[in-house]
């Protein structure tokens, strides 16, 4: 394990940073054993961060070894065009959810690349921008905010997960829904919305537990995964087999474009078509489970530092509000048309990203011996070289990256001016990941949070609620920066939705 990572420095522990055994057990069990556990990478942030930029994490007994870069300049070697890294050859969430264009390597993945790309396009984002108006004003009808002069949040969370799932179901899947009557209240035992926190939460349960133990074991947890697993799958089975129906029965002259467009669509016609590009069964699932997901947590976890971040600092909300006012002089609702000229909001929703981005670290496995450059934490410069050996995993720790102070002058500080001041190199920035492999649904979450944002501000101010003698700052630090998790994002945050006077 040593020789993997060419004797860097670093943890020697029983289980591997990123082993299933390791993701499930506590950080400490008393003083006798520590495990860096699913929040490793939040929890060094919180004590300061890693010592250096490269450090290496050895188990002696479970897992495999993993060395963890923290510098702008290996982030780009790691996640860059070569053929140095690639997903992991045994990707756990494959075996969980199905095989997929987020988890499959170069030669495969182009294939399940080919099939999703042809749906990103201006005519989905478009779209993106329609359905969140809509579903803007659902919400506002539904839950009758405009009879109240405040409305108040008790876990943001449910909020926002409700409005991008609603979304993406409804502009990648074509499943169109309500607020009140809403996909992500689907299912019995557990609603559609809460499956799928589980199975992101609880997946290293399922991927140790055996079949069996489900029906022998009458642990909460174990029964509670199960219930989340099979009301997915169940829900993604059900419609699959229609879209097939509709495929099949569709006239192929029609204008029906909305459904015949979506990225359901091309997985499912992957599927018919056969030829060498088909998808079987199982990349059929895989693909509609991973975009369900993508396409609406990642979101919804920026919207919730978003709000929170804006709420905390009035001075930025209200840039927000004049940028709004001055677009939608006369408060007419905004179009797609509108995105573009939102650049106090991008900078933002970027700079929420990058103070919490919803996915901290992204894992690679090294495709032979590579070497990395190791630059010194404090002055950047290149000090040496390292070794990392073929079959290891390197761990790009997107969250350390954005608090290093070399890359972000004053780390801790919500400043959405550095996006423009020219203080920052834009590369450093992560949230998104970088390469061939950054994320494809990029423009469709900024559509969506861009939109539902405007509209919020337009009408209403957020707020949140202070502790007495509590400053943001000590705020943010107790209820965000403490709170957060790799797994499960930002912890319960609740918010004040105040109506505007001109409204
Ligand atoms: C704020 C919202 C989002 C964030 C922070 C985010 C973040 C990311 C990141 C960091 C990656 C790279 C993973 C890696 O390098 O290992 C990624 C890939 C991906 N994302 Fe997103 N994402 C967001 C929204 C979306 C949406 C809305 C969709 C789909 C509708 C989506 C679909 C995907 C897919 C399919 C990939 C895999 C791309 C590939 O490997 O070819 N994401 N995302």
């Amino acid at each position: 394990g040593l020789k993997a990572v060419d004797y860097i420095s670093g943890i020697r522990c029983a289980f591997g940073a990123r082993s299933s055994l390791g993701l499930l057990l506590p950080t400490r069990l008393k003083s006798f054993f520590y495990n860096p556990g699913p929040n490793y990478v939040w929890e060094k942030q919180r004590t300061g961060g890693f010592e250096e930029d490269i450090v290496s994490v050895v188990p002696w007994l479970h897992g495999s070894p993993v060395a963890i870069v923290s510098s702008m300049e290996a982030m780009q070697q790691v996640l860059g065009y070569s053929d140095d890294f690639d997903k992991l050859t045994r990707e756990p969430g494959t075996a969980l959810f199905g095989t997929n264009v987020v988890t499959l390597q170069k030669e495969a993945w182009k294939k399940h690349r080919r099939v999703v790309h042809p749906a990103f396009s201006n005519k989905l984002y478009s779209l993106v921008w329609k359905e969140s108006m809509r579903m803007f004003r659902d919400m506002v009808d539904t839950e009758g905010w405009d009879k109240k002069q405040s409305v108040d949040i008790p876990l943001l969370s449910n909020l926002t997960s409700k409005f991008t799932l609603n979304i993406v179901a409804s502009c990648a899947f074509d499943f169109r829904s309500t607020w009140s009557d809403s996909i992500a209240s689907v299912g019995n035992e557990m609603t559609l919305q809460e499956c799928l926190k589980t199975v992101i939460g609880d997946a290293p349960v399922r991927i140790l537990a055996p079949k069996w133990a489900y029906y022998v074991f009458p642990f909460g947890a174990l029964r509670r995964v199960d219930t989340a697993f099979s009301t997915i799958f169940g829900f993604m089975r059900a419609q699959i087999a229609l879209r097939r129906e509709k495929i099949v029965s569709e006239d192929v002259t029609s204008e029906d474009t909305q459904g015949k467009n979506t990225i359901f669509n091309n997985i499912v016609k992957a599927n018919m078509d056969g030829g060498k590009f088909a998808f079987d069964e199982e990349e059929v699932i895989g693909n509609t489970f991973i975009m369900l997901f993508a396409g609406h947590e990642t979101t919804a976890r920026t919207l919730n530092s978003l709000l929170s971040l804006l709420a905390l600092y009035q001075d930025e909300q209200d840039k927000v509000y004049q940028e709004i006012k001055r677009i939608l002089p006369d408060g007419r609702d905004s179009t797609f048309e509108d995105f573009e000229s939102f650049t106090q909001i991008r900078k933002c929703i970027q700079e929420a990203m990058r103070l919490y981005p919803p996915i901290g670290a992204l894992l690679r496995e090294a495709m032979h011996d590579v070497q990395i450059g190791v630059t010194n934490k404090i002055t950047g410069e290149k000090e040496r070289t390292v070794v990392i050996k073929k079959g290891t995993q390197i761990l790009v720790n997107v969250l350390g990256i954005h608090y290093n102070p070399r890359h972000f002058p004053d780390p801790e500080t919500f400043k959405p001016s550095r996006w423009d001041d020219g203080s920052i190199d834009p590369d450093a920035f992560g949230g998104f990941g970088q390469g061939p492999r950054a994320c494809i649904g990029r423009k469709f979450s900024l559509a969506e949070a861009t939109c539902f944002v405007a509209m919020l501000l337009r009408d209403w101010r957020v707020e949140v609620d202070l502790a007495e003698g509590e400053s943001p700052q000590q705020w943010q630090r107790r209820v965000m920066t403490d709170k957060a998790t790799g797994p499960r994002g930002l912890g319960p945050i609740s918010v004040r939705f105040v109506k505007r006077k001109s409204q």
